[in-house]
């Protein structure tokens, strides 16, 4: 940047790393909100206002940017300003921020204010484990543990006694898990794997539990939720990485073509062994895979099953890069959380317009897949295969 604007921005850099805190100002805490139906949330709007006078760490500009917003939104409504000129960077980054909440209801926003405050104040202390029981009335996560840390939400499978092979109930938890990183403040959601492997691919004992109305019945939902559950991937709003730390079955490496950057250990393998147990591909890999490895390579792994190393899979463009196990963890982070401070809007923005053009194609496969899947299932080489493995006669 040259001239006068890339002076303005040295500056503003300067002052930004100076003193952070100085360079967005909190809003007055005066409130003048009314009514006593709106008492309690108000108190918590004021502690929580209370709260980020205390933080003991600065939370960065981005997140600073967020409050701002979002308390102008909850105590004024939506964005009432005129727009600042181009190089008044700080008033022109607090109006976008606030500009960007449409019209977010005030209660919605106060809400939000609230969590995010209660999100700055425990991750202060240390990682937050994000209980959804706890804020939003949901379940809590039995097959997963979910982090968030560094503008970071971690979603770490966890079933390692069963390789994490997921079950139904485990598919549900990822989607909730997702929709929930989707909409928290953490910049980048990473996936990976808790134990020796990173997934065993779809936990074949799901298929044993069937409903009243019969196999077919158990087939029809099944390709339901594998559809939801692919879709939740296709619209994954913000970067998602995966971390895979070892050895990947099934559906856990189809949607890794759904993914932004997958980091590998080099003890991971890739395998789709479809064709063995008498399956079809899904995860729209037989349209992402053709296209990122090229069809002759897909066609090795997604109908002859040939499992992949890491190394191999990186050179075939599944993979981003592999990393030696024993630094394995140690580098990734680093990366990652250097990656978790670019701006948060920028990378959104990036990934929606690699993404958008792709949509509506990726759904159409994914629709497809499910379909033929749930005649797969039906199948005598599939209901072979899966009760060989149930009764520890075979295994990959
Ligand atoms: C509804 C949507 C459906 C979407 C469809 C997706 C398709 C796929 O994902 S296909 C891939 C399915 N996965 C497999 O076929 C893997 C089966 N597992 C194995 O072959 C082996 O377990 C292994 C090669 C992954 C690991 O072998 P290893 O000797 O190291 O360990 P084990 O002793 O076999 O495993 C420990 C324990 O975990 C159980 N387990 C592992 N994977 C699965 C699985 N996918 N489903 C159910 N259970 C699994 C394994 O049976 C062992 O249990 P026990 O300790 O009780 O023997």
């Amino acid at each position: 940047m040259a001239g006068v604007a890339g002076r303005l921005a040295r500056r503003w850099c300067r002052s930004a790393v100076r003193s952070p805190l100085q360079v967005i100002s909190f809003p007055s805490l005066q409130l003048h909100l009314s009514g006593t139906a709106m008492r309690a949330s108000q108190e918590d709007f004021e502690s929580a206002m209370n709260q980020v006078k205390l933080l003991k760490k600065d939370p960065g500009n981005e997140v600073k940017l967020r409050l701002y917003a979002l308390y102008k939104q909850a105590t004024e409504g939506p964005c009432n300003m005129p727009k600042p000129g181009v190089f008044d960077f700080i008033n022109k980054a607090k109006w976008d921020a606030w500009n960007a909440l449409g019209s977010l209801p005030k209660e919605t926003a106060r809400q939000n204010y609230v969590d995010l405050v209660s999100s700055l104040t425990s991750s202060s202390e240390s990682s937050t484990q994000v209980k959804p029981g706890a804020d939003r009335g949901q379940q809590e996560y039995e097959n997963l543990v979910v982090t968030s840390e560094d503008g970071i939400t971690k979603i770490m499978f966890n079933r390692p006694t069963r390789k994490n092979a997921i079950s139904t109930q485990m598919y549900q938890e990822i989607m909730l898990a997702l929709k929930a990183a989707s909409k928290d403040d953490s910049t980048i959601t990473v996936v990976t794997g808790n134990g020796d492997y990173y997934c065993s691919g779809n936990d074949l004992a799901n298929f044993t539990d069937i409903p009243p109305g019969g196999v077919e019945e158990k087939a029809k939902q099944s390709a339901i939720m594998l559809r939801d559950f692919v879709g939740t991937f296709i619209d994954f709003p913000k970067p998602l990485v995966a971390v895979v730390n070892g050895p990947a079955v099934g559906i856990s490496v189809t949607i890794l073509g759904l993914f932004d950057a997958v980091y590998a250990s080099d003890r991971a393998t890739f395998h789709t062994p479809f064709s063995h147990l008498g399956l079809s591909p899904e995860g729209c890999a037989s349209y992402t895979f053709p296209k990122i490895m090229g069809p002759a390579k897909a066609t090795e792994m997604l109908i002859f099953g040939k499992k992949l190393t890491a190394g191999e899979a990186c050179a075939q463009g599944l993979v981003t890069e592999v990393f030696p196990d024993s630094t394995f963890q140690k580098e990734v982070w680093t990366r990652l959380k250097a990656y978790s401070k670019l701006p948060p809007n920028s990378m959104r923005i990036s990934k929606q317009v690699i993404r958008n053009m792709e949509k509506e194609k990726l759904h159409a496969v994914n629709a497809e897949e499910s379909s033929v899947l749930q005649e797969r299932w039906l199948s005598d080489e599939c209901i072979n295969a899966t009760m060989n493995f149930l009764s520890k006669k075979a295994k990959l």
